[in-house]
This record gives structure tokens, sequence and C-alpha cells, in this order.
């Protein structure tokens, strides 16, 4: 590694690179991941930058990046290609409120440099002219930047309809490829959904496939971007506590939640066509199922890791019909870009079972739903009742590890206590490590800014495999096609309410013991 490209205010325990900093610690060692010195210009483009995605998430993002420090002004250049007639300060003016958004008064100028690296190219998904437009605007940068041909950096960010990937793919790829054999490379992000079922997710892999190599193909779940789902690694092989608890016989069952208190708002159309099972478990909520459930990889190599998912996957029974409840919120259909006869899900619970020697026999409940009564995503494991029980806490409550994603990321042991004083009761009580607590001075990244360093920096172990995609739409598939011929029907329920009563029944019948009389409340700083 050359100390001529490594800069002084870099941020601890990093190294800058050509313009972006590589993690300089034990866990790059062990991922083996290659700290090749890249000496040249890193372009950014961002496909659908006119949409809700690009201004939400993805410019957000790099902004954050910009302003820690691991994008460097004299590197990078970031460009928004779209098909809306947008100047380069329209761009800017549309992305700017979202980039303020939480920022202090002393940003404004790094957000002024920052707006200033961003371009905008008009053009089709389908033609070359604008994808040559775009090429021709990315090697002006190059050549400004004095970029070796060939060793240029190009990242291309899909945020796009899926529809459109194969065209936008093709047109990068007869059009704005980088040199690869200097060092440089072309890397291509794709949002989920990645398909629809089965048959169009292969189809689509096909297609893209033909274009680039797996190497080049970044599907990104958000989620795995989530501080604490990117802990489930180590909390998991690096805890001796938890090394022989976490199996069949000591656990009974296994929760993993998401719910969002607001519905479809400004998405139903998109929305309907997918519903909650495709936007969010057959993707997010798998994706920590995985992480929960599968063996310890051989090593932290990201393939190590992605063979162990696609395993866990591959154990997974068909799904019964009995084990799903499906629900759909009342005012969904309100929506004009949602048709009268929806029988879209909205919420849904699933039962899953692995077939293993770790799991058989127990549960594993996802959940989901929109427009419920609080906004929370948490894996919650409950443990078996403790056998010949002489305090009867049976009747108190089970141990359960709560790991909470968000909101106030934290983890909690639930567990049967003497109750302070002079008689010799139980309660329940806790174990709290929530994370504003503990760590005050830590400002938790966004899932997506990590994750679009991991596409700069080329470490794919935060994304999903072809083979990973393949293994979770042959578990969701046959039950999508029965709700898609309405075999199945979702239950109405009250918005702002905890879905359908139907759901808690499917839990109960699953085993899982609610605990009366005592909820975790997050604590906060006096
Ligand atoms: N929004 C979100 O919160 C999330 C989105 N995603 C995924 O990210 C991707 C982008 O999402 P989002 O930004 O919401 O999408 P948008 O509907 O906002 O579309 C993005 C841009 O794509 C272009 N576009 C829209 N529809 C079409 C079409 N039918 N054919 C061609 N171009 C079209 C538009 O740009 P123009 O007309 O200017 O060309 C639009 O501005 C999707 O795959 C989505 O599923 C994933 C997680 C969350
Ligand atoms: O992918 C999606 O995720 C969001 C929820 O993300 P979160 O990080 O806020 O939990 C969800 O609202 C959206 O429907 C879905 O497409």
């Amino acid at each position: 590694m050359s100390t001529e490209s490594t800069v002084l205010d870099a941020p601890l325990g990093n190294v800058s690179i050509g313009g972006i900093n590589t993690r300089n610690d034990s866990f790059s060692e062990e991922k083996d991941m290659e700290l090749v010195q890249e000496v040249g210009c890193l372009s950014i483009i961002v496909l659908g930058a006119s949409g809700d995605l690009a201004k939400k998430k993805t410019f957000p993002a790099l902004f954050h990046l910009f302003q820690q420090g691991f994008l460097q002004e004299s590197d990078v250049h970031i460009f928004g290609y779209a098909r809306t007639k947008l100047s380069d300060d329209d761009l800017r003016a549309r992305i700017r409120g979202y980039l303020e958004k939480g920022a202090s008064t002393e940003h404004a100028e790094v957000l002024t440099r920052f707006l200033q690296l961003i371009k905008y190219v008009s053009g089709s998904y389908d033609s070359k002219d604008g994808f040559q437009l775009l090429n021709k605007k990315i090697s002006e940068h190059e050549i400004s930047k004095n970029s070796q041909p060939g060793t240029s950096r190009r990242l291309f960010y899909l945020a796009l309809p899926p529809s459109v990937y194969p065209s936008v793919c093709k047109m990068i790829r007869e059009n704005c490829m980088n040199q690869s054999d200097l060092g440089g490379w072309t890397r291509i992000v794709v949002e989920k959904p990645f398909g629809k079922d089965l048959k169009s997710a292969e189809d689509l892999s096909s297609q893209l496939g033909e274009l680039f190599n797996e190497q080049q193909l970044y599907r990104i779940d958000h989620y795995l971007g989530k501080e604490l789902v990117q802990n489930l690694l180590v909390l998991r092989f690096a805890n001796r506590f938890f090394l022989p608890l976490w199996n069949r016989d000591n656990i009974d069952n296994i929760q993993i939640v998401f719910r969002e208190d607001f519905g479809t708002e400004g998405r139903g159309g998109y929305f309907d066509e997918y519903g909650i099972i495709r936007d969010i478990i057959q993707n997010h909520l798998l994706q920590v199922l995985c992480l929960v459930a599968m063996e310890k990889p051989v090593s932290l190599k990201p393939e190590h890791i992605r063979d162990e998912k696609v395993k866990v996957l591959q154990s997974v029974l068909p799904i019964k019909h009995e084990d799903v409840v499906l629900g759909q919120y009342e005012g969904y259909k309100d929506d004009p870009t949602v048709s009268d006869s929806s029988n879209t899900p909205t919420f849904a619970t699933v039962v899953l079972h692995i077939h293993n020697e770790r799991w058989e026999g127990v549960p594993f409940i996802l959940k989901a739903g929109k427009a419920l009564n609080n906004r929370k995503a948490e894996i919650r494991i409950q443990f078996k009742d403790v056998p010949g029980d002489i305090f009867k806490c049976k009747k108190q409550g089970r141990n359960e590890f709560v790991i909470r994603l968000q909101p106030s990321e934290a983890m909690y042991m639930k567990l049967t206590l003497k109750k302070p004083g002079l008689e010799m009761q139980t309660i329940q009580s806790e174990l709290d490590l929530s994370y504003g607590l503990r760590y005050q001075d830590v400002k938790i990244p966004e899932a997506y800014e990590r994750l679009i360093l991991d596409t700069i920096r080329g470490d794919q172990q935060h994304f999903v495999r072809r083979d990973e995609l393949k293994a979770a739409w042959e578990i969701f598939t046959p039950l999508l096609h029965n709700i898609d011929a309405g075999q199945l029907n979702p239950i109405p329920y009250k918005p702002g309410s905890r879905g359908p009563a139907e759901a808690d029944e499917l839990l109960a019948r699953a085993g899982y013991v609610q605990t009366h009389g005592y909820i975790w409340i997050p604590p906060t700083l006096a």
C-alpha cells in the first residue's frame, strides 16, 4: 500500500486510497479483502436521480460519506441521470432539503461543496444517445482529474423500477464501461425488488448475468446495512454466552418483526403490485433470519458467509397455508393508484420451519405490517420454560432475548429475578444494552451509507448473491402464487391496530407465550 495517497485527515482507523478510505482493521484481514491501491478517479452515477429513493436515501447517504471524509473532492464526481429534463441546479435544489435534514448550520459550506460535485444528464433508459452523452461527461471528468485510462472507477446505482434494469444495464455495458484491465472497474448496484417470483427473478438474473459478472453486481438489501443486523454475526459467534444456547434444546420460538405506523402513502401503485411479503418478508426479514439461523461460517470472507446463508435458506420447509395470516388495512383501497378489488396484503404473519439439526421444531415467525400501532423492527428469541420450575416462573413469563433493530437500537434480556425487598417474590426484569446510553458519542450510520461504502470498497458480504436470491424465492413463490390466485385472502384490520387478531392466535399456536403485565421501555438520557 503506497503511503503517497494516505491522507492525514482520514477518520481514525481508516486509510485513504485514491479518494476512498479503506478499513485498516483486523476484519479486513479476516475477510481477505485485497486492499488494492486504487488511483483512478471515482464517478458515482445515480440512475433515476429524479425519483423518491434517490432524494431520500441515495444522495443523503453520499452526502454523509462526503461529510465524514470517505469521498474526496479531488477524486469523486457524482452524476444524476433520468428522463426528466433538469439542469444541474434543478437537481441540486430538489435534493438540497433532504441533505439539510438534521444538519447544523456549520455544515452549510460542506453541503455547498458537495452539491458542486453533482452534475445531471437527461436521457432515456433504452436508447444509446443519453448513455453516450453520459459516458462523454464521465470521461471529461476523468480526464480533468488526470486519471489514467482504464484506472477509473465507475459505480452505477440503479434507483429505478426493476422493469428497466435490463435495458439500462445493456446501455451501460455498450456505452459506459470503464476499461478494467488497468485496475479500474465498473460496478452496478440494483435495488429490490429483484423479480416478483422465482421465474421472473431468475430471468432478471440471467439477463443481468449476460452483461455483468457476479463480482460486478451488488444486489442491495438495506436491512443488511443496519447496525444491529451487522452485529448479529459478532454477537453469535464471538460470545461464549450464546454458543451453547442457540439451538432447539433451549429456544422455543423466534420472531422477526417489522411494523410501520403509516400506510403505503405515495407508493400505493408500486405496493399494490408487490404486497408486504414481496416488499418486506421475502427480502429484509428473510435476510435477518439467515443471520440468526445460519451455522458458523468457515471465515469472515463474504463467500463463506453467503454459503452458510444459502444452506439455511435451502433447509426451509414448504410453507403451509395454516401457517399464514394475511391482512389488509381498512382504507388501503382509497388510494386512487390501488385497484378497488385489490387482494394485496399489507400485513402478513408467516411461520417458517427449518429442517436441520439445530432448528428442527423451532418456529420462525416472520411478521410485517403497514399502518399498525407503532414503528418497530426486532428479533425476539423466546426460550423454553425452566424444567422443574420451583418458582412457578412460567406464570410470569419466559426468558427472552430481544434485539431491537429500530428505533432506539438495543438488546435486552428479559429474565426472572427476586423482587427487591423483604419478601421472596419473583419479578420480570431485564439486562439492558441500549445503544443511545452505552454509545453516547457514536452516531450510528444509515444503512445506505454503509452499503454504498461497501460497493466502492468492493466488499460483497452485505449484498445478496444470485443463489441466495433464488433460494429465497423458492421459499415464497408457491405461497405468493396462491395469494395472487385468490386462494388466500387478507383479513381487514383497523389502521393503528396490532393487525388481525388471527395473527396473534397463530403466534400462540406456534408456541409463543406472551408475558403479561411487563413491557420494556427504552431508557432515556436524563
Ligand atoms: N422509495 C423507497 O423508499 C424505496 C425504493 N426502493 C426501490 O428503489 C427503486 C427506485 O424506487 P423509487 O425511487 O421509489 O422509484 P420512483 O418511482 O420514484 O422512480 C425513480 C425514477 O425512475 C423513473 N421511472 C419511474 N417509473 C418509470 C417507468 N415505469 N419506466 C421508466 N422509468 C421510470 C422516474 O424518472 P424519470 O421519469 O425522470 O426518468 C423516477 O423519478 C425501486 O426499485 C424501488 O423498489 C427500495 C427501497 C425503498
Ligand atoms: O424496503 C422497504 O423498506 C421500507 C422500510 O425501511 P426502514 O429502513 O425504514 O425500516 C418500507 O417502508 C418500504 O415499504 C420498503 O419498500
